[in-house]
Order: C-alpha cells, then structure tokens, then sequence
C-alpha cells in the first residue's frame, strides 16, 4: 500500500519556485490497478517520481510524505521518502516514460537484467543460474529469453516495453509504477502492453500505478482511478463511477468530450487552459474554466474529502451532498 500525506513539491527554479503538488492526500492499495489521469503538465509525472522517491534538486518535498508498506515473504516492511529508493526494485518498481530509450542501447539486455538485480538477491547463485530464472520468467510472459542474447536496437519499440516490464516486475515488487507505459506505441501493440501489465498485476496481487493521459487506457484496465487537475486531485474513486458519473466539473467536461463509438456529434474541448503552476490563481485552480465557479470558488482553496463512500473530489459546490450524506 502507499499512503499519500499531506504531499506538497516545488521545483526550484531561478524565476521562483513552480509548486507542482499540492496538498495531496490518498491510499492506494494492495492489489488494484490504479490510474492517474489528467491534461499535460499538471504533475502525473512529478507525482510518480515522488511516489518512487526521486525527488532530486530542483524538485523538493516541501510537506508530507509518501509511505510505502506491505509484507515480503511472511515480514513487513515500511519505508517512506527519502528511504524508498533503499527498496527499489525489491519491493517498488518504476517503468519511466519513454521506457524504451532508458536501456543501454550497447549493452546486451541479460547484463541489464543482471545489473539491475540486488546483490543481496543474487549473492547465492551464480550469474547463469540467476539468468535462468531470467529466462524462466520471460517464458510466463510469453516472451522469448533469446531478448537477453540481444542488444535494444535490434528489438522492436514493444520488445524493448516488455522486457523494460519484465525487468521491472521480476523480484515481484508490491508496487509497480507506470508512466505512460503504452505511449509511442501503435494500437495492436499497446493492447498487448495494457493485457501484459493486467496479467501480470492478477498473477503477482500486487498494486500496479498506471500514469496516462489517455482516458482509454484507464477505461480499459484501472480498477480505480485519480483525475489530477493543476498540480491537485480534483476527483478519486472507481474507475466505471469516474466515467458513468463524474462528480467534479472538471471530471465531467472531461468525461463529456469523450467521442463515444458510433457517435457522429462533435465532441468539444475544455475551453481555456490551466493556470501558470508558479502563480496559480487563489481558491480552486478550476474556477477559471469552470461554469458554475462562484465567488467562493475564486476565493477559497476547496478541500479534497470523501463526498459519497470510496469517492473523494476538491469542490465547494459537492459540500450539499456531503452535509445530506453526513
Ligand atoms: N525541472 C523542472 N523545473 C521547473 N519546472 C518543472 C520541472 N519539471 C517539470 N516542471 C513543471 O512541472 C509541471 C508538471 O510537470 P509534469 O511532467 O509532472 O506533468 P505531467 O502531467 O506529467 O505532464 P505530461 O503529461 O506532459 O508528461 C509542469 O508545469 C512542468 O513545466
């Protein structure tokens, strides 16, 4: 499970400092694959890189923190930032954006896999052993281990994104992260990621974080999903309640400029874009664009609570509904 607290990040910059995350607070459990969506640059990104601990200068925690929990063969373990990375791997795993140009282009892929293995997991066996078990495991996932006699170059764009999955879930982490695991890559090969990443989340019962801005990708295969909107959560909960009845504005402008199938009605855009992160505008950062925006909405930062059971949204104009549910 990783727990999410009072999360706030900054990059610091010459010009001032950009606040990318604020005030973020949500748990993402064990064994659900979980989405993250939300428009370019509003910190899916900067938010996985701080769920995986790499939060490098210019990028500072500013308050809160991420923890990381869960139990390994039969012993518990938690770690929290800045304590994360000693785990990496082991029990969280990343797979970056733009996975596929993250291998050594010069390096055969077995010496990757060897590389990126803990010495304290390897320390019994040696190279060939822990190479078959390499193998063995590319073999459940379909793939052929003759990807580990090769170099990147010579496999195709979705080769290079299993075997960068197949690194990643191979010492069975509890927490597998994503970043936009199937952009860059045509249709046919990216339902072959997305089935991958299903089996692979049913076979190890671990939890799995899928960043996309793709709303498809979350249709298809997250279980429960966040909807980030400048740096914040503007919406949580199940995936097929985010789609057949979004609470937040913002969730239902997106949902609705969704083109359905079959449909020929033009489906319009959110108009307007959202606010610069270095001085975002105060209260909450979707009035600007959002038609039902009062003068509270200008004025005050809304909180980001539970509105029914299992759904979470950040809009004074949900808090009716949560005074009438209790
Ligand atoms: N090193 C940096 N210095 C200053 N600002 C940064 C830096 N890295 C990212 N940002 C800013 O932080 C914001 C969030 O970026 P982030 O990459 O997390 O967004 P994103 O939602 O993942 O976007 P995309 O979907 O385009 O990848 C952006 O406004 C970006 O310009």
């Amino acid at each position: 499970m990783l727990k999410i607290e009072n999360l706030s990040t900054s990059y610091k910059t010459i010009d001032g400092d950009v606040h990318v995350l604020k005030d973020i607070n949500f748990e993402i459990k064990d064994n659900e694959i979980f989405g993250i969506a939300g428009e370019s640059g509003c910190g899916k990104t900067t938010l996985l890189n701080t769920l995986y601990d790499i939060v490098d200068y210019p990028l500072v925690i500013d308050q809160g923190r991420v923890v990381l929990e869960g139990e390994k063969d039969g012993k518990k373990y938690s770690f929290e930032s800045g304590k994360i990375r000693d785990t990496w791997w082991n029990n969280i795993a990343y797979v970056p954006q733009a996975a596929q140009s993250v291998l050594n282009p010069i390096v055969r892929l077995k010496t990757q896999f060897l590389d990126s293995i803990p010495k304290d997991q390897k320390k019994n066996e040696k190279p060939e052993e822990t190479l078959a078990r390499v193998a063995d495991y590319l073999k459940e996932l379909n793939l052929s281990p003759d990807v580990l006699e090769s170099f990147p170059f010579q496999l195709s764009g979705g080769m290079r994104q299993r075997a960068i999955i197949a690194l990643a879930t191979f010492m069975s982490p509890g927490v597998v992260l994503a970043d936009e695991p199937t952009t860059a890559l045509d249709v046919v090969v990216q339902k072959g990621i997305l089935m991958m990443l299903m089996r692979l989340q049913k076979q190890l019962k671990n939890t799995m974080i899928i960043v996309s801005h793709d709303m498809g990708v979350h249709y298809q295969i997250t279980d429960r999903m966040a909807i980030m909107y400048s740096g914040s959560i503007a919406e949580l909960g199940k995936t097929e309640d985010i789609f057949n009845d979004p609470i937040h504005p913002y969730t239902k402008m997106l949902v609705d400029a969704l083109p359905r199938v079959g449909e020929d009605v033009q489906r319009v855009g959110i108009a307007g874009r959202p606010p610069a992160l270095k001085n975002p505008p105060p209260g909450c950062r979707f009035a600007p664009r959002c038609p039902h925006a009062t003068d509270r909405c200008r004025s005050e930062v809304p909180k980001f609570r539970e509105i029914r059971p299992g759904r979470f949204a950040a809009c004074h104009l949900l808090e009716e509904e949560v005074k009438t549910n209790g």
